[in-house]
């Protein structure tokens, strides 16, 4: 029918002018973390002294012996001294604590998220009411209205700015965040979606125990928030990474290999020996999942740029040897690592953060590779992977 192909096509029309202009990008990063510094070779005598543990000699080696191999340098970490003193049933397992942890972290993980997000959108250079868009995720939400509605007017962002809030995806928290971010960017034009990602390990905090030392001794407290649009682009807005084409890789049968559970005493966490095993053996299908979009079934890993999640040296060291990566391909990855330790979700802004850092300080020196991929790890086993692209080399190609 005439009538028909008229409509259809004036809805087609209508949807392209919904649509964005190409991929979404990074526009603008911003990161924070808390006061409180500990240096990893110090932190076994500051845990151990915080929980009154120091009679559990033989833990406090195996923590030592995690630390130094951990090729962390030192956290940020907001729980201290002070705050165990106030609430001392957090250190004490057979108390509940829920209540004093989500006190203490429904205020503290916005205003985190804060200072992140102020430094972005300085960067940005627009003002906060032309955001359209807020993901907030954290492993530290436990009420509603939550982190993301705080955060929204910490900000001042506009009453119809559309929230969304992602609880527990633990370390692939900000991937899972950034491939929302690029959707509702391309399907809504002038779209500008702020990423905001705020870990404090105090949800989790608890004393030795043998199956939650490596996860003390490797995570840190920061936030990380990201912003996220696409064409076309105002005046002043500089893209930093093209987001080209995503994709979300579930380990079969690892449920039990990592997670993260509400209790009465805390987030609990487990975290299997087998992870650095596990994404060693499934990091290169991960990748061509990706990758398939985009028409390149199997790169050349060593011609691209890299913004992996460092999970812990051993996760860098296995995808390094697995995929045969020339060392100076994950070096912003173990920068991170070696500075802030593993801060879950938020790592991933931190490691773009600091790509882009080193892309800008290397510039006129050696090639730079136009394509890249990004990577994160969290409970399921998830592999969240992101294919990116230096929009400045782009157009020049
Ligand atoms: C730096 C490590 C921890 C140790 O280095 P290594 O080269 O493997 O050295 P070793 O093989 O000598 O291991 C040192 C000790 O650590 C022990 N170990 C080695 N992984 C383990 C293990 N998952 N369990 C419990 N013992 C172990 C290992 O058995 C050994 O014990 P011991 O023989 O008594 O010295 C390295 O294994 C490593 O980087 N592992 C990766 C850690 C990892 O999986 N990270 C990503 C998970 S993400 C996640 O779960 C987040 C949870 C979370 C948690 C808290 C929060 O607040 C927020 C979030």
């Amino acid at each position: 029918m005439p009538g028909a192909a008229t409509n259809s096509s004036v809805v087609d029309m209508r949807l392209c002018r919904q649509r964005a202009e190409g991929h979404a990008a990074v526009l603008a990063i911003g990161t924070a973390n808390p006061a409180n510094i500990v240096p990893q070779d110090e932190f076994a005598d500051y845990y151990f002294g915080l929980t009154n543990s120091d009679h559990l000699t033989d833990l406090k080696d195996k923590m030592k012996r995690i630390c130094h191999k951990s090729n962390i340098e030192k956290r940020y970490i907001h729980l201290d001294g002070k705050i165990i003193n106030a609430h001392p049933e957090i250190i004490n397992k057979d108390l509940p604590s829920l209540d004093a942890r989500v006190d203490i972290v429904s205020t503290e993980v916005p205003k985190l998220a804060e200072s992140a997000a102020r430094k972005a959108i300085a960067e940005w250079g627009r003002p906060a009411t032309d955001i359209t868009h807020l993901i907030f995720t954290t492993y530290s939400g436990c009420g509603a209205p939550s982190a993301d509605l705080k955060l929204a007017s910490l900000l001042g962002l506009r009453s119809s700015v559309s929230r969304t809030i992602l609880n527990l995806h633990g370390c692939s928290g900000g991937g899972r965040a950034l491939q929302l971010a690029k959707e509702i960017a391309e399907n809504n034009r002038d779209a500008r979606v702020l990423v905001a990602c705020s870990e404090l390990t105090l949800i989790c905090f608890s004393p030795p125990d043998e199956s939650k030392v490596v996860g003390h001794g490797l995570f840190g407290d920061g936030a990380g928030v990201v912003i996220v649009g696409a064409g076309p682009f105002a005046l002043g807005e500089r893209p930093l990474f093209e987001m080209v084409a995503a994709s979300q890789t579930t380990i079969p049968g690892t449920e039990h290999a990592l997670g993260m559970q509400t209790k009465s005493n805390g987030i609990d966490f487990h975290l299997s020996i087998e992870v650095p095993k596990l994404i060693k053996e499934n990091i290169h299908q991960s990748l061509l999942n990706a990758f398939q979009s985009v028409g390149n079934m199997d790169p050349n890993w060593n011609d691209i740029f890299w913004a992996v999640h460092p999970g812990g040296r051993a996760i860098l060291d296995n995808i390094e040897s697995k995929l045969e990566l020339e060392p100076c391909k994950l070096d912003a990855s173990r920068h991170v690592l070696s500075e802030y330790g593993n801060m879950s979700g938020a790592t991933i802004a931190f490691v773009l953060d600091e790509l882009r850092h080193r892309r800008e300080k290397e510039q006129g020196g050696q090639p730079q590779p136009e394509w890249g991929v990004m990577l994160a790890f969290g409970p399921g086993i998830t592999i969240e992977a992101m294919v990116l692209r230096n929009p400045v080399l782009r157009n020049l190609n």
